[in-house]
């Protein structure tokens, strides 16, 4: 008997029923272990079946909970009395076996008592203690006695209980990840669908021969009248299937994506044929992607953990990529970012100057796709009067730092709507509508080729083939999650093309033809997987109770301490995805690069180079606290504009980036602002600095400079500049009033003012001095980079051709009117500031484009437009960084003027030398490297 075994100090193992699974645990005696610990533990034994596979964890978690405790068991053994904490700790270790309400004994080891009758012993007796167990559900936890006067013990026995709770919760996380991943493994990683669409209204007509038919699993097409072909395929969804009944094939794998996994849904199919009515389907009705995102955001606040999730969307159109969520117009194609596939240290894909917008609800993300959506590139074809003429490619990522049981920090989920496949010799179409079927052609190839090389394990994939699938490569195979949804028509006139879809479909679902072979071997892995998605249900309610009660216990502890004890580490179980809802809306431009946020007070040279980060992870790791690179082009139009890619005759007009402004994306993501972007002053104040101190006034400075730098640039009349390789907005000087540094400060002046003092200064052609220019500015803006208030705009983003543009610029640049004070912002660690001349812009103004408005002067400023946005997505904890920031640019100002200034002075430099110091350490150089520089 188990009392036995303790009595003589031998190791133990008891049975705990969980699931009718079998879960052995051993109490070891110890000795001393490394901690020095000496009493008893408990060793997980032997992994739930298919539940756990990572031993060490589970065990080292359950070892962990003796320790906390450090209640030396063998010598309290022998005394009944404090049975009881003996028996709590039981309790605790075997606390998801406590939720059962029958107990079997089955398999019992010989001489083992099982934990079962342990835990109903416990329920009768009446033993002294402050535990009373009175029910079988957590009633430790409900009932836990906070009659006493005092409530320290109780809100310590709370801790405990949401301790406790907490590492039940994750075990139970980690068993139903691994349940789910097992699901999808069964299931398949890459499974392949059929929708057949229905016919449309002005299809039918008496004497349509009907061409297919299906099954749950088979299609058959008939295709002459003595033959028919039949193709397989995980699910076929007949012409009336609904929407739900689709969805409910990508529920398993949004939950796989909330583990950390990424995924991969694709819509392939001939023209016309239900892609985008599957994906983003009706408004009455909708599809994959709006249900998906839903799901997602229901599930991340049904989650214990804290999510950040951005959105982004891009079109591939014939083998380029387009960000739909940046503002274009035909002038602006010029300038427009160039959207670059990288590849991260891990592995990963980003997409450099891909603009990814922090989202927090589906409202937010249903209002950026409606915007993305307008932006696409359709056009009438013979097939369909509105059709998509690119891929495009929606993508929510996903970021858990807190969850060390997902599979990734930081994954994603991708939803494309792939371009109609088509035979081109059917269409007959000529000139652009030819090149981009020809284009798109190529690259669904391309998908399928790798898709195929996937499910043959081949050591070769070709990612490389095309732009679609490079960009796709970390979302496709390996551990992601593929959903492939071939699309036919039942129309008989469309036969060839269906019979190319269902080509395709079989060439990238070979592997599971194979396996299907074996009808025994089928019917075995449904079984198991019936098992498995019991198990995947039963577990998902227990977690559904445990964090009930985690929220009921905080909300407890809350009454009992007079304090929100969700930021306490045990009560973190309580943390959902609202909290972060106070951070969104920010433009989060993507920097493939993932540049750690280092300090920008320290020297370029010693901060981590690119290779460095990749050798130490970090590159990948810190890609949410990153610098962010701008892409956002300068100018913005009002929506509704179309273009037509010129070249082309009137037939062939692509409709594409109907003008996303960047007021269109602040409206989405500051709705309450959208009716004055110039006047909305006053988020600071309702932060933390409502107090009318000189450090809100500063603030409230900055704000109004961006935001009616913004403004100068909504209403497009700002440019891009692209100086020394780095893109820039210049602001030209018109009539209206305009901002501008001078003296260390942002004042606000007008033409005549700038004029004035462009004289005063004429002649000279002095380089920005940086060191003069203030301290106020390098300081504001090494605090705005450090919140990215002001995001880096050394954004490599110009096409090669328009670098020559700008080499040509540089070369031109003569002596100019406006100095040093009307100047610019420093940028980077990095930009060569130094050797910056305001000239060029002068100069740069007097470019044909500019030449127009001879008044115009211009003006610099490297600060992106993001800016306004993160100003706005402060939270509560960076405005107090800032007003500290702030409170060091008073004291800057004093510095100047004060007789404290020496002082500072020496302090700063001092400060330096550390910094100089920690710099040189950090790169690794030793004393070797000081010998080397004295000898
Ligand atoms: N399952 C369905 N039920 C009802 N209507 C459908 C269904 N599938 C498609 N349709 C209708 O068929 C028409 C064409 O569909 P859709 O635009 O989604 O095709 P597509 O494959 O995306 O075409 P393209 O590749 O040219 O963009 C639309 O009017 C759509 O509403």
């Amino acid at each position: 008997m188990f009392m036995n075994a303790v009595d003589q100090t031998e190791p133990c193992i008891l049975m705990a029923n969980s699931k009718e699974e079998d879960a052995y645990f051993k109490l070891e005696w110890c000795d001393c272990d490394a901690t020095g610990f000496r009493g008893w533990k408990a060793i997980f034994l032997r992994p739930l079946r298919g539940w756990v596979n990572n031993v060490s964890q589970f065990s080292s978690s359950l070892s962990r909970i003796c320790l906390i405790q450090n209640f030396d068991w063998g010598k309290t053994m022998k005394n009944e009395p404090v049975m009881m904490p003996l028996r709590t700790e039981l309790f605790r270790v075997c606390k998801s076996s406590i939720q059962k309400t029958t107990w079997s004994k089955m398999d019992e080891p010989e001489g083992v008592e099982p934990i079962c009758c342990i835990i109903k012993d416990m329920q009768s007796s009446n033993l002294k203690g402050d535990l009373q167990v009175k029910s079988k559900k957590f009633e430790k936890m409900k009932h836990t006695d906070c009659e006493e006067s005092n409530n320290s013990p109780c809100v310590s026995k709370i801790q405990e209980a949401l301790a406790s709770l907490n590492v039940q919760l994750k075990e139970l996380s980690i068993q139903r990840r691994q349940a789910l991943n097992d699901f999808l493994d069964l299931k398949g990683n890459i499974r392949v669908f059929c929708r057949v669409r229905p016919f449309l209204p002005d299809e039918i007509c008496g004497y349509a021969r009907r061409v297919l038919a299906s099954d749950t699993t088979k299609l058959f097409l008939r295709i002459a009248d003595n033959k028919n072909k039949q193709y397989s395929f995980d699910k076929v969804f007949h012409p009336q299937s609904t929407q739900e009944e689709v969805f409910s094939e990508i529920e398993p794998v949004i939950k796989s994506a909330m583990d950390g996994y990424n995924a991969c849904i694709f819509a392939y199919g001939q023209t016309g044929t239900g892609k985008t009515y599957s994906m983003e389907g009706v408004p009455s009705n909708p599809g994959i992607v709006p249900r998906g995102i839903r799901a997602i955001f229901e599930q991340a606040l049904e989650s214990n953990y804290t999510f950040q999730f951005t959105f982004s969307m891009l079109e591939i159109y014939m083998g380029t990529l387009r960000d739909l969520l940046v503002p274009q117009s035909t002038k602006q194609r010029v300038h427009k970012a160039c959207l670059s596939i990288q590849m991260n240290s891990l592995g990963g894909i980003e997409i450099e100057n891909l603009v990814s917008i922090k989202v927090s609800n589906f409202e937010q993300v249903k209002r950026l796709y409606n915007l993305g959506s307008r932006s696409r590139s359709t056009a009438s074809t013979k097939s369909n009067s509105k059709s998509s003429r690119s891929h495009c490619l929606t993508c929510i990522s996903l970021t858990c730092s807190a969850a060390p049981e997902r599979q990734k920090e930081t994954n994603k989920i991708w939803m494309v709507d792939l371009g109609g496949s088509e035979r081109l010799l059917k269409t007959q179409a000529t000139g652009r509508r030819l090149e981009e079927g020809k284009a798109i052609n190529l690259s669904l190839s391309a998908l399928g080729d790798v898709i195929s090389a996937l499910q043959h394990k081949k050591n070769h994939v070709p990612y490389r083939n095309s732009k679609l699938t490079q960009v796709l490569r970390d979302s496709l195979g390996s551990d992601s999650k593929t959903l492939m949804f071939v699309h036919v028509s039942p129309k008989e006139e469309d036969l060839c093309e269906t019979i190319c879809s269902l080509g395709f479909a079989t060439r990238v679902r070979s592997i599971h033809l194979e396996s299907e072979k074996s009808p025994e071997l089928q019917a075995k892995k449904e079984v198991e997987m019936d098992k498995l998605q019991q198990t995947i249900t039963e577990l998902e309610s227990e977690q559904k109770d445990v964090q009930r009660e985690i929220g009921r216990l905080n909300e407890r502890l809350t009454l009992l301490m007079g304090f929100d004890q969700s930021n306490d580490v045990h009560a973190k179980g309580s943390l959902t995805v609202t909290e972060d809802l106070h951070f969104n809306g920010e433009v989060d431009l993507h920097n493939a690069k993932g540049f750690e946020r280092t300090s920008p007070s320290l020297p370029r040279f010693m901060k981590p180079t690119i290779c460095s980060k990749q050798k130490t992870g970090s590159v990948y790791l810190s890609s949410t606290g990153t610098r962010k690179k701008s892409s956002i082009p300068s100018k913005m139009k009002s929506m509704s504009t179309s273009y037509a890619i010129q070249g082309h005759g009137a037939d062939d007009d692509t409709e594409c980036s109907q003008g996303t402004s960047e007021y269109e994306i602040k409206q989405v993501i500051f709705p309450e602002q959208e009716k004055s972007p110039r006047s909305s002053t006053t988020s600071l104040h309702d932060g933390c600095f409502n107090d009318g101190s000189i450090q809100v006034k500063e603030i409230n400075k900055i704000k109004r400079f961006t935001e009616d730098w913004l403004h100068l640039q909504t209403t497009g009349q700002t440019r891009t500049h692209n100086v020394g390789g780095k893109r820039i907005f210049a602001i030209p000087v018109d009539k209206r009033n305009i901002m501008c540094k001078q003296q260390n400060r942002v004042i606000y002046c007008n033409q005549a003012e700038i004029q004035n003092f462009s004289k005063k200064n004429s002649g000279s052609t002095k380089k920005t001095n940086l060191n003069g220019v203030d301290s106020l500015k390098s300081i504001v803006l090494d605090e705005a980079r450090r919140f990215n208030v002001c995001s880096p705009t050394d954004v490599e983003d110009t096409q090669p051709d328009q670098k020559q543009d700008h080499d040509q610029v540089a070369a031109e640049r003569t002596g100019g009117q406006v100095q040093e004070d009307l100047t610019v912002l420093t940028g980077t660690p990095g930009f060569r500031e130094n050797s910056i001349s305001v000239d060029s812009y002068s100069e740069d103004c007097s470019r044909p484009e500019q030449q127009d408005n001879k008044e115009e002067s211009c003006m610099l400023f490297r600060t992106p437009r993001r800016s306004l946005f993160a100003i706005h997505s402060l939270q509560p904890d960076q405005h107090t960084d800032l007003k500290e920031s702030m409170i060091h640019i008073t004291s800057c100002h004093d510095e100047e003027q004060g007789t404290n200034g020496l002082f500072l002075k020496t302090i700063q430099r001092l400060w330096a030398s550390v910094l100089l110091g920690l710099g040189i350490q950090s790169l690794g150089l030793g004393c070797d490297f000081f010998h080397g520089l004295l000898r």
